[in-house]
C-alpha cells in the first residue's frame, strides 16, 4: 500500500475542497506513465475518490514543457509475453474508465506535451484546460512506434471527433497545438500564457494555469457540468457516420492512402483501421477489446521493436554530449544563397538567430531570399504562424553581397559548390573579417574538412556541417569533426544544429563521412542493375517496396547524388562513423 505522505512522483495539494494532483516524475525531464507513476497515481486517485471532503480533482504537471509524454516506452520492452501486453492495455483502459466515470469532476490542466497515454488521460478527464503556447501539443504518436493508442484512446478520439479527424490523428501520429485542439473540440478552455520577461516564466505559467483550473472546477462543483454542445456541422457529420456506406468509403480511402504511403510494410496503421472498423460496426465494448488485442499483437512485432529503437536513437541524437558552448551563438553568416544555403537560413531565423545571407550577385541572393519568403508565406496560409510572427522571423534575415557586419558573427556556415580551392579561398578571405571566437563550418558532403582548413590561421575552429535538402524538412544534420577540430567548436556546432531542430550525428572526417559513403554503395549497386538492363522506374518501385522513402534511381537523378556517384568516389578508409 502506497503511503500518501511518501509520494515521490506526485505532489498532492489541496485548496478548499479541491485536490490538486501535481505530476512530477522523479529524475526525469518529462512525466511518463511508468510503473512508478501508476503505483502512486492509482492509490492517490482511489483515496480522493473515497474522501467525501473532496469535491473536485485537478491533474496538472509540475514540469515545464511536459504534461505527460505517454506511457513508459521502456515498459513495453521489458515485458515478456503478449498476454502481459494485452493485460497492460486492459489495465490502462480500466484506469481511464474509472477517471471518466468518477462522480467528482476531474480537470486536466495541460501545459507542455500531452502525448500518447498522456492524451488518453486528458481525454478521460471531464474537462481540459490548455496553455496556448508553443510547447503545448496534443497527439497520439503511437503509430510512429509501431503501436496504437492502447488505453482507450482510439475509442475516445472516435467519440470526440469526426471519423476523418480521428483517423488523421491516429494514423499520422501528428501533433496539434492547443489552439487547433480547441477548435476541434478536444480542449474546453485555452489559457493565454503570461507574456513577460521575468525569470521562471514557465513555473509562473503553471501557477496561473493551476489557479484557473481551481476556479473552473469550483464552478463545476457548484453548477454541475454542462455537456458539450455539438455544432450543426458536427451533428451532420455524426449522422453521416451512422451510414455504413459513407463510413466504409472513408475507411477504404484511408486504407488506400496507408498502402500508398507505406507499401503495406508497417502493420500498425492497418491494425488501427481494423480496430476502428470493429468499433464502428460493433460498438465500444468490442472496440476496447480489439484495441487491447491489437496493442499486444503490435508490441511484439519486429517493426515495433525497430521503431522503438529508432526513438531511443533519435533521443540520443538530440543530446549535446560536448556540454555547453563557451559562448552563446547569436549571429550566423551563411555564405551561398542556393537552395541549401537559403534552407539553412530558413531553419535559423525562426529560432531567433540573426542571419546574414551572403552571395556574390543580387540575383542569386534574390533567389535564396524568395525561397525563404515563399515558405514562410505558406506557413501563414496554413495557419502555422501569424503575420506578426512572420514579420518578427523575417526581420532576423539580412541579405547582402558584401562582407559587411561579419565582425558580429559567431559562426559562418559556408554552403558553396563542392570545390576545394573555392572553399579554402573563402575561409582564408573571411578570416580577415570575422572575430577571433567565430567558428567556420563548411557544408560539404564529400570534401575533407582537414584539407579545407589546410591554410587556416585557426584550424581548430573549422568543422563540417552537412545539411540535407530540403533543409526545412530533412531533420538530419551530419557534423564532421576533423582531427584538429576543438571540442568547443564541435559543441558549438551541435548547439546551433539542435536549436535549428536537427537530429545530429557526429562523424569523423573520413572519405564520404557517413551518409555519402552509404549512398555510394547503393549507387554502385544501382549502376550494376542499370547495366543489367533494369529500368530506373522498376528500380524505384523495387526500392520503395523494400521500404526506401524515395526510389534509388530518382535519388541518383537529384544533383547531389549524381555528382557523388559519377565523379567523386572517395578512396578506401577504415574510419568509422560516430
Ligand atoms: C495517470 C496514470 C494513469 C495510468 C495509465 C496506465 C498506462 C498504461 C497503459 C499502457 C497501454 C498503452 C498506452 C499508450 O497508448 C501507449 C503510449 O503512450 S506509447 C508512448 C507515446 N508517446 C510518445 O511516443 C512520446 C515520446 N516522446 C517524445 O516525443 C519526446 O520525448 C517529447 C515528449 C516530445 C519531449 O521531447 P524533448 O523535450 O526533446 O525531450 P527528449 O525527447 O530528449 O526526452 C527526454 C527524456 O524523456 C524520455 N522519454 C520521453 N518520452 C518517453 C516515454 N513515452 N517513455 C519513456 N521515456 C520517454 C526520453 O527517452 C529522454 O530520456 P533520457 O534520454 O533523458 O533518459
Amino acid at each position: 500500500m502506497t503511503d500518501l505522505q511518501q509520494l515521490k512522483n506526485i505532489k498532492l495539494d489541496y485548496e478548499d475542497n479541491i485536490a490538486i494532483v501535481q505530476l512530477n516524475q522523479e529524475n526525469s525531464k518529462v512525466n511518463i506513465l511508468s510503473r512508478k507513476m501508476m503505483n502512486e497515481f492509482v492509490p492517490v486517485f482511489n483515496h480522493l475518490k473515497n474522501d467525501d471532503n473532496i469535491k473536485g480533482i485537478i491533474v496538472i504537471s509540475a514540469k515545464p514543457g511536459s504534461f505527460i509524454a505517454g506511457a513508459d516506452i521502456n515498459m513495453f520492452e521489458s515485458v515478456k509475453s503478449r498476454d502481459e501486453l494485452y493485460q497492460m492495455s486492459r489495465n490502462g483502459q480500466e484506469i481511464m474508465n474509472q477517471i471518466e466515470q468518477s462522480s467528482k469532476p476531474i480537470i486536466a490542466a495541460i501545459a507542455g506535451s500531452c502525448l500518447g497515454g498522456g492524451f488518453e488521460v486528458a481525454l478521460a478527464c471531464h474537462y481540459r484546460i490548455a496553455m496556448n503556447d508553443k510547447r503545448t501539443g496534443f497527439g497520439v504518436p503511437e503509430v510512429k512506434l509501431g503501436l496504437l493508442p492502447g488505453a482507450g484512446g482510439t475509442q475516445r478520439l472516435l467519440k470526440n471527433l469526426s471519423l476523418s479527424d480521428a483517423l488523421d490523428l491516429i494514423l499520422a501520429g501528428k501533433e496539434i497545438k492547443a489552439k487547433k485542439a480547441k477548435a476541434m473540440g478536444l480542449v474546453d478552455i485555452l489559457v493565454e500564457p503570461i507574456r513577460s520577461d521575468v525569470q521562471d516564466i514557465e513555473e509562473q505559467n503553471i501557477e496561473y494555469l493551476r489557479s484557473i483550473a481551481i476556479r473552473k472546477v469550483k464552478e463545476i462543483v457548484v453548477q454541475k457540468p454542462t455537456k458539450r454542445k455539438f455544432g450543426l456541422m458536427e451533428n451532420i457529420k455524426s449522422i453521416i457516420m451512422l451510414n455504413s456506406y459513407v463510413r466504409n468509403y472513408i475507411l477504404s480511402q484511408a486504407q488506400a492512402k496507408v498502402m500508398s504511403q507505406t507499401q503495406g510494410l508497417y502493420p500498425a496503421p492497418l491494425k488501427i483501421l481494423d480496430v476502428i472498423q470493429q468499433t464502428l460496426e460493433n460498438g465500444s465494448k468490442v472496440g476496447l477489446n480489439a484495441e487491447a488485442e491489437a496493442f499486444a499483437d503490435l508490441a511484439i512485432t519486429n517493426e515495433a521493436k525497430a521503431l522503438i529503437s529508432l526513438f531511443h536513437g533519435r533521443t540520443e541524437c538530440k543530446k549535446n554530449k560536448y556540454g555547453k558552448p563557451e559562448r552563446e551563438i547569436k549571429t550566423i553568416a551563411i555564405i551561398g544563397a542556393g537552395a541549401i544555403g537559403a534552407g539553412i537560413a530558413h531553419v535559423s531565423i525562426d529560432k531567433d538567430f540573426q542571419v546574414i545571407l551572403y552571395d556574390t550577385t543580387s540575383s542569386a541572393l534574390y533567389h535564396g531570399q524568395s525561397q525563404i519568403i515563399k515558405s514562410y508565406q505558406n506557413y501563414i496560409k496554413r495557419n502555422r504562424i501569424t503575420s506578426t510572427e512572420y514579420s518578427r522571423i523575417l526581420s532576423n534575415l539580412n541579405c547582402q553581397t558584401t562582407f559587411d557586419n561579419l565582425e558580429k558573427c559567431d559562426i559562418i556556415i559556408e554552403s558553396v559548390f563542392e570545390d576545394l580551392k573555392l572553399k579554402q579561398n573563402i575561409l582564408n578571405e573571411l578570416e580577415q573579417y570575422i572575430p577571433e571566437h567565430c567558428i567556420f563550418a563548411s557544408n560539404t558532403y564529400i570534401l575533407s574538412i582537414h584539407q579545407i582548413a589546410a591554410n587556416s590561421r585557426r584550424p581548430h575552429k573549422v568543422i563540417g556541417m552537412h545539411y540535407f535538402s530540403p533543409v526545412d524538412k530533412v531533420e538530419l544534420l551530419e557534423i564532421i569533426r576533423a582531427k584538429q577540430t576543438s571540442d568547443n567548436t564541435i559543441c558549438t556546432a551541435v548547439s546551433v544544429g539542435l536549436k535549428q531542430g536537427k537530429i545530429i550525428i557526429i562523424v569523423n572526417d573520413s572519405p564520404g563521412f557517413y551518409t555519402t559513403r552509404l549512398l555510394i554503395f547503393s549507387f554502385i549497386e544501382l549502376f550494376y542493375l542499370l547495366q543489367e538492363g533494369l529500368l530506373p522506374n522498376d528500380i524505384d518501385k523495387a526500392t520503395k517496396k523494400f521500404g526506401f522513402h524515395i526510389g534509388l534511381a530518382i535519388l541518383l537523378d537529384s544533383g547531389v547524388a549524381s555528382r557523388v556517384a559519377i565523379g567523386q568516389l572517395p578512396p578506401k578508409s577504415n574510419s568509422i562513423a560516430t
